[in-house]
């Protein structure tokens, strides 16, 4: 847990999660009639798609040489994690840290069951990424405007159009498409950002054959209260079976954001019945 307080530590620890439904206001009618498993207000199984080579490694002031990348992406590989997402093919000139994508597709070695996505922001990005051997793609959005034109130098509605080129040329390939949706808990540009937005964003993502759409609290600032209202907002327009979240520790409240979305969506699933895993990122 790295540098988590101790306090959230104590919260989050192991014991203490299997005894405690540590619940953030009032929990839904049916979490309180669920019995055990669902009675400690949380899923058997959590899907945790590991980012640390791309969304880790890109930030690194120094450049991760090519070699390192392999050997951690192996290592990776062999944990049982079912997803790590490997690069991405973007400009090296914003990007320097991920220039070297196609040396690191080629040097990986691929395990049976563990998928290897790499985030394509355009066509150009998604054709590189398809000569490398890359077998899944993700496209990033936003649900600020700002940071969509930082981030991918065009507006929510340009980057949707550039998304949804990929997403048709993924589906005559059969090759999946997940999407990000940045800033869904505050943008570092335009402070708060609304749940509709963020909902609203998610569903255009989810219309174009995204199959799982991950919700970022890029930079950090969400609280357990702010995601529970933005689960809310995005779960009338999505199903729970294709939602992720995506929480940076930048103060600390990556776990307990994480709880909160697991519980929420763990309620909403016993509630409903259906028949979904909800998948949770932690950088
Ligand atoms: C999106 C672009 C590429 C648009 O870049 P642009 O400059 O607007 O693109 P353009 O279409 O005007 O083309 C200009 C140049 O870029 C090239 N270009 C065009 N597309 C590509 C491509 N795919 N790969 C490589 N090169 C490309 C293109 O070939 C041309 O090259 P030139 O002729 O000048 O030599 C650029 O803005 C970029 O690379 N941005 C970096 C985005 C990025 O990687 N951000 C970090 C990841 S997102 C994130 O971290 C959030 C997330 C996902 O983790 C979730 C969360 O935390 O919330």
């Amino acid at each position: 847990m790295g540098t988590v307080p101790s306090a959230l530590k104590q919260c989050l620890s192991h014991q203490h999660l299997l005894r405690e439904p540590l619940w953030i206001g009032e929990p839904p009618a049916a979490a309180h009639a669920a019995q055990e498993p669902q009675a400690s207000g949380l899923p058997e199984y959590i899907k945790i798609v590991e980012v640390g080579p791309r969304d880790g490694l890109q930030n690194e002031k120094v450049i991760v040489p090519t070699d390192i990348k392999i050997e951690l992406i192996n290592r990776l590989s062999k944990t049982g994690l079912p997803v790590v997402e490997v690069t991405s093919f973007v400009s090296s000139k914003w990007v320097p840290q991920m220039a070297d994508h196609k040396e690191v597709m080629r040097g990986i070695e691929r395990h049976p069951g563990v998928q290897y996505p790499v985030l394509t922001p355009n066509l150009q990005g998604f054709h590189s990424a398809i000569a490398a051997g890359a077998t899944e793609v993700s496209v990033f959005g936003a649900a600020s405007e700002s940071f969509s034109k930082m981030n991918i130098n065009c507006s929510i509605e340009e980057s949707i159009e550039k998304f949804e080129e990929v997403a048709k040329s993924a589906r005559n390939m059969n090759i999946p498409v997940r999407g990000y949706v940045s800033c869904a808990l505050g943008c570092p540009y335009e402070g708060n950002i609304t749940p509709a937005k963020v909902a609203e964003v998610s569903k255009r993502l989810y219309s174009m054959g995204c199959y799982e759409i991950s919700l970022g609290d890029t930079i950090g600032v969400g609280t357990p209260g702010s995601m529970k209202k933005m689960l809310e907002a995005v779960m009338k327009e999505i199903p729970l079976s294709a939602l992720a979240v995506h929480c940076h520790d930048t103060y600390g409240q990556a776990l307990a954001n994480i709880l909160t979305a697991i519980q929420v969506s763990h309620a909403v699933k016993c509630q409903s019945q259906w028949i979904s895993v909800p998948r949770w990122e932690f950088l």
